[in-house]
């Protein structure tokens, strides 16, 4: 028995309805392309129809009158299937410019939406699940923009305008075409709700696939230790086979669906027929009109039809629109400032104060009152998950107090609020370096880069000899996906060298030397102490830890005692004491 969650119904499965509507604004940005695009399927479609009527009318003339067409009907024709074939290059070549413009744009508003909400959005969800988002949902859409609205619009002139004409024709034409068209038109909303579910739980599976996936392959050294990998490929085989299924669900649905159609169509030819057929023994239809009139009829019922099948394929599409409009539209979790405050020149401490946190569930802070004096460094210490990485994430404001307030303190004036600095200020001045600070893709130097890209060559060179960067690798040096080539004690030093290079007023260390020894930890100590500048360290280390001008000890989400190393280690019943001793 399958032991992976199959792609059972989820909110994701059940997508908002106004999710397609949600989309046309991002044509808003390229009005001109988006009507010139229009245009062209409306020159596309009406060519087809036109070339069809005047080619039955032409044959219905040699045939019915026995005379050769004229030259101005040949020539006609012969345009006509030029301009055709023209736009219809036309219409694909600047429908998907239009699409992949668009699809560009959503692109970098769902990773705005990401930074936002990050990280608690990215902590909460799985990576593979929001590459999914930011690539496959986006992707999908193409079929939206690329193959529905310009080509809606254009189907629905073809044929009202086709409608009008058949109608000084013979009124029955239109007759027999008109609800052929209205049911060709309804039929991908009358199961609208079962088709956007069934495309949601192909996506939710393809977004369990990709999370799967990805975190395979990040993981594939632990799951080979461990003698798990076979586990893994029955795990990615289900995820495949649930996929394979929600596909064929929709393709199943999608064959009866065309069917429909199809059958639709054949009513709407035997229809045309006998209209046709008795306008014409009724003498109101001349016999060489005949084969005009039921082409005409009958070729403006082809861009209903294909429109049909556009929108039934977009109906589906709905949760993949649902998904990149939640990740478009995430909300800050640390708003920016109404009117932000100037931080003053000069040394900068920290208070957390009176500060209470959780992550939706048990308190993880419960009134922290903590003050680092500028230029000080002090040590938080506590056993793991007591909140130390918390406290350096507020601190960073990645997430703002429940209760509380995180405070800048100037060596003159009032504290800051953080909530009142401005995003580009707060990183200027407070910087944090995390457990394992992720480098990317690129070379040493374009690491150390990302901080500071206005950093000049000596300023880099300088941050590189303080953290022993520059015994590592030359600057050049390419160090692979989340630098797979180097060990972790040389990852530390690049994500501290790049943090040096922002030269922060308050720099915050959580566990960022844990992977060095101890002499590369001492050195790189020496190298971050400069007089003006706050740092916290977070560490389990005792010799870290030691180093420090105070200690605060935090424990069931408050700080339990602060001071000296000798204060805290002279007295044997101290929290910092009973914490060395389990770690040791
Ligand atoms: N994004 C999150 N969502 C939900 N809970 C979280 C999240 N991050 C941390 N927690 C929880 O909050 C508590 C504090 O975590 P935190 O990482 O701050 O502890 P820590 O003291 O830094 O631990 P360690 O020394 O092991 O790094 C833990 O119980 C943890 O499970």
């Amino acid at each position: 028995m399958s032991t992976v969650a199959g792609p059972a119904a989820t909110d994701a499965d059940a997508p908002a309805r106004g999710a397609l509507r949600a989309l046309l604004p991002a044509l808003a940005a390229h009005r001109a392309m988006t009507a010139r695009t229009c245009a062209a399927a409306l020159l596309e479609q009406g060519s087809l129809v036109a070339l069809l009527t005047l080619a039955a009318h032409t044959v219905g003339t040699a045939v019915i009158e026995a005379r050769a067409p004229s030259a101005a009907a040949v020539t006609a024709l012969v345009a006509l299937v030029v301009l055709r074939a023209l736009m219809t290059w036309r219409e694909m070549d600047l429908s998907h410019d239009l699409a992949y413009r668009v699809l560009a744009a959503l692109r970098v508003r769902v990773f705005d939406g990401l930074a936002r909400s990050a990280p608690a959005r990215v902590a909460g969800r799985r990576s593979g699940d929001l590459a999914a988002t930011a690539m496959a949902d986006v992707e999908a859409l193409e079929f939206f923009y690329a193959h529905t609205t310009a080509q809606l619009l254009a189907a629905g002139t073809v044929f009202t305008g086709g409608s009008v004409v058949l109608a000084t024709v013979e009124p029955w034409l239109p007759a027999v075409v008109l609800p052929v068209a209205a049911l060709l038109a309804a039929a991908p909303f009358a199961d609208a709700r079962a088709r956007a579910a069934r495309g949601g739980r192909t996506r939710t599976a393809l977004a369990r696939l990709s999370a799967d996936t990805v975190e395979t392959v990040d993981g594939v050294r632990e799951l080979l230790a461990f003698g798990a990998l076979a586990e893994r490929r029955r795990t990615l085989a289900e995820r495949g086979r649930q996929v394979g299924d929600a596909q064929r669900a929709e393709a199943t649905r999608e064959a009866v669906a065309a069917a429909v159609r199809d059958l639709l169509i054949v009513a709407a030819v035997l229809g045309v027929v006998a209209a046709a057929a008795h306008s014409v023994t009724s003498g109101r239809l001349h016999g060489a009109w005949a084969p005009a009139a039921m082409a005409l009829a009958l070729s403006v019922l082809g861009p209903v039809a294909e429109s049909a099948r556009a929108l039934s394929q977009a109906v589906a599409l709905r949760a993949a629109a649902s998904r990149v409009d939640v990740a478009v539209k995430a909300p800050a979790l640390a708003p920016p400032p109404a009117a932000p405050r100037s931080l003053p020149p000069g040394p900068l401490g920290v208070r957390l104060h009176r500060v209470s946190f959780d992550y939706g569930g048990a308190p993880v802070l419960d009134g922290v009152e903590l003050t680092v004096p500028p230029g000080r460094t002090l040590a938080l210490v506590g056993a793991s998950g007591a909140g130390k990485s918390t406290c350096a994430h507020l601190l960073a404001r990645f997430w703002d107090p429940a209760a509380g307030a995180v405070q800048l303190l100037p060596a003159d004036g009032d504290p800051v609020d953080v909530r009142e600095v401005s995003d580009a200020e707060l990183r200027r001045a407070v910087t944090l370096v995390g457990q394992d600070a992720p480098l990317f893709h690129g070379t040493l130097a374009e690491n150390l880069r990302l901080a500071a890209p206005e950093a000049d060559d000596k300023a880099l060179a300088e941050a590189a000899r303080l953290c022993g960067v520059d015994r590592i690798a030359p600057m050049d040096t390419h160090v692979g996906e989340r630098g797979a080539t180097l060990s972790g004690g040389q990852r530390a030093r690049i994500a501290l060298a790049r943090a040096l290079l922002v030269r922060p007023r308050v720099l915050v260390l959580d566990e960022s030397t844990a992977h060095l020894d101890n002499t590369g930890d001492a050195q790189l100590a020496t190298a971050l102490a400069e007089e003006s500048r706050t740092t916290i360290v977070i560490a389990h280390r005792p010799a870290t830890i030691r180093r420090a001008d105070r200690i605060a000890v935090l424990e069931d989400g408050r700080i339990v005692e602060e001071g000296t190393w000798e204060d805290l280690t002279g007295r044997p019943e101290s929290a910092l004491n009973r914490i060395l001793t389990t770690t040791a």
